[in-house]
């Protein structure tokens, strides 16, 4: 029994798709009807009832009882649709479970669906049955379902404002829901507060009338102070993810609760310095360039993920002074470089390109002259790391000779020669590819001078950078024949959009293969990196671990567990660690954990510490004259 006292709260929460993702009669006609032809019907009309009483626009009791009556359902069917709903918990209320426990007594389950099945999944969960307040089946002697039991005035309409009435509840009552009946508690006087619930589903006419919109329990929690799992609700954080990155990469953070932005193409830094205000983690590919201006003007920014392997769009340097973790996919699309370049270079020494231009005009070309087999050439590649590298293994499978040179010194794969200069390996390569980064330094490293070493006829590939080449130089060497055929991938400026024109002196030259920066556009290697880069980003903000981060020192930290983690981003100046522990005693804090590293231009220090501690001591810490970030996990 509920004790009533004046102090109380109350906290009301609503079943179907609020404690659970599901509206258990739906999923109930579900099972039900399996093997039935007519299945997908009457799921559908059961759907359009469960949305049209949910809206309010029925009466309640005419929408139970049509419902009821295509159900077709038995006992057994209920026992499926347990072990169904089980599986079926929101997932900030799974999370809030210690929430559930320790306020039992305070929270009621008032809902329009039926005890057979809502008592069992959230008495799992540490709600009192005595609390359950729902209808009930009739069962005729076969066990299946004919009705309801229609002395329950949660069969009536505004049924729920009629149960919550005959508690007489005193004191605070809050309500949590996503339907209207929901909002009817509050309508009524009933309830003080009500707060629409939009984990599962979201009513416009519902939330347009709501107190409070909470887009998990933990928001719920964290509005009215009250003891949770998350330290801030994940629904308050804001993602912003642009270039269209895999869906994956969408879904794994929806599926955490944080609140994501989807943008389809880049942004300039205009557009990106107006977005970026409230984002806490911006995910972006090759194109966005996140400025300083752009750094300068994210407050709240504590990590970018660049879901690419090029990571010189980003001012990492003033990145790192701001405390802002970047990551990206160092590997994922390797493999989808390289294979387009293989393609590549054989088209082009075949000078295949021409000929189907050609025949596409309606030209027969039947020939040999100027077509070559890679066979026995050799390919020089500048830039020996992750696609040089592996470029270079099929390039030897083809049967060619390989030569490579990098700024830094590499161990050759296989029979690859590695030689001393760059200028050795343009006068070698009958082939030559660029591998290397994007790097400032290396704007123009192929120039005219460079493009003047090369053997005549050569074959050009440029899928690293675009600033890497001088385009004048290129076109001209294009023209004079010094390059017999280029494959390239990556220009000094790209469209922004698939919707803007690219404008080139490249445009319209023979055998030269454009393609708009897809070297790592496959299905394979965009799924691969959609997983791999927000693995790296959560791991991050959940739980301070920084494996895979390209400016911020790298971390692994152990689970949290029991502790809060302090997390402390600082200028690396000497003496922060004893100034950090000299506060540490003063405060007589306990640490079950520390670590430290640093780099060049920052320190990264993790702290494990007992709960029980007072907050002047954590506001110490961030009034710290060489705190960058402060975050705290629990
Ligand atoms: N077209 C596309 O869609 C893609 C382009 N890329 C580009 O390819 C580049 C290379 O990728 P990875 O091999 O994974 O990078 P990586 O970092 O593993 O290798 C780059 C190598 O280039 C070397 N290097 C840098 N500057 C050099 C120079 N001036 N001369 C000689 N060697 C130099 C580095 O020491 C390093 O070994 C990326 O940085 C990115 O810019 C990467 C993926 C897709
Ligand atoms: O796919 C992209 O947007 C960029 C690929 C790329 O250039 C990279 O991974 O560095």
């Amino acid at each position: 029994m509920l004790t009533n006292t004046l102090e109380q709260t109350y906290y009301v929460i609503d079943f179907d798709s609020t404690f659970t993702q599901v509206e258990g009669l739906d999923e109930l006609a579900n099972i039900a009807l399996a093997g039935n032809p007519n299945r997908e019907k009457v799921v559908q009309q059961i759907r359009e009832l469960t949305e049209t009483a949910m809206n309010g626009d029925m009466s309640f009791a005419e929408g139970l009882r049509r419902r009821i009556e295509l159900l077709q359902a038995n006992r057994s069917h209920i026992d499926v649709l347990i072990d169904f709903l089980r599986t079926k918990i929101s997932d900030s209320f799974l999370r809030n479970q210690a929430f559930l426990h320790d306020y039992a007594d305070s929270i009621l389950i008032l809902s329009s669906g039926f005890k057979e099945f809502i008592v069992p999944i959230v008495t799992e969960l540490g709600i009192k049955e005595e609390n359950v307040y729902a209808n009930t089946f009739r069962f005729d002697a076969e066990d299946n379902i004919i009705g309801v039991d229609n002395d329950n005035v949660l069969s009536s309409d505004k049924g729920k404002v009629k149960l919550l009435q005959s508690l007489n509840l005193e004191g605070e009552v809050c309500v949590i829901g996503d339907g209207y009946t929901d909002y009817e508690l509050r309508e009524s006087g009933l309830a003080s507060r009500f707060y629409a619930f939009t984990e599962n589903v979201e009513r416009e006419k519902v939330t347009k009338v709501a107190d409070h919109i909470v887009p998990s329990l933990d928001e719920f929690l964290f509005l009215n102070n009250l003891p949770r799992s998350q330290s801030y609700p994940k629904s308050r954080i804001k993602i912003l993810l642009l270039e269209n990155v895999h869906p994956v990469a969408r879904e794994a953070f929806e599926g955490e609760g944080f609140n994501v932005e989807f943008v389809k193409g880049a942004l300039d830094e205009d557009e990106l310095i107006e977005k970026i205000k409230d984002v806490t983690i911006l995910g972006i590919r090759s194109k966005t360039m996140v400025t300083r201006r752009v750094l300068e003007n994210a407050p709240r920014l504590i990590a970018i993920g660049a879901f690419c392997i090029g990571t010189n769009q980003i001012d990492l340097k003033t990145a790192t002074e701001k405390g802002i973790a970047v990551f990206n996919a160092p590997y994922s699309n390797t493999r989808s470089v390289v294979e387009l370049a293989v393609g590549e270079m054989i088209m082009l020494i075949r000078n295949v390109f021409p000929k189907s231009v050609g025949m596409h005009a309606g030209k027969w070309d039947k020939s040999a002259n100027n077509s070559f087999e890679v066979r026995g050439k050799k390919l020089g590649l500048v830039g020996y790391g992750h696609i040089g590298t592996q470029l270079s293994v099929i390039g030897e499978a083809l049967g060619m000779e390989v030569y490579f040179y990098d700024v830094v010194d590499k161990m050759p794969i296989g029979n690859a020669k590695k030689l001393r200069s760059l200028d050795e390996l343009l006068q070698v390569a009958d082939v030559l590819s660029l591998h290397i980064d994007g790097r400032k330094d290396n704007k123009n490293v192929i120039g005219k001078r460079e493009f003047g070493l090369m053997k005549d006829g050569v074959v050009f590939l440029n899928l690293a950078r675009g600033h890497v080449v001088d385009v004048e130089a290129l076109v001209e060497a294009l023209k004079s024949g010094k390059v017999s055929g280029a494959g390239l991938d990556v220009f000094p400026y790209e469209p922004k959009t698939n919707n803007e024109a690219f404008e080139s002196e490249l445009r319209g030259l023979p055998n030269v293969i454009l393609t708009p920066h897809i070297g790592g556009s496959t299905e394979e290697a965009q799924e691969g990196i959609g997983h791999y880069v927000p693995e790296r980003l959560l791991e991050y903000v959940n739980n301070g671990s920084t494996t895979g981060s390209v400016n911020v020192p790298e971390v692994q930290l152990p689970l949290l567990k029991g502790s809060h983690r302090l997390l402390h981003v600082h200028r690396n100046v000497p003496g922060i660690l004893a100034k950090l522990n000299n506060i540490f005693a003063r405060y007589n804090v306990n640490i079950t954990g520390q670590y430290l590293k640093t780099n060049d231009q920052i320190g990264y220090v993790i702290m494990d510490v007992e709960r029980s501690y007072v907050d002047g001591f954590v506001q110490e810490i961030k009034d710290m004259e060489e705190t960058i970030k402060f975050r705290m996990l629990y």
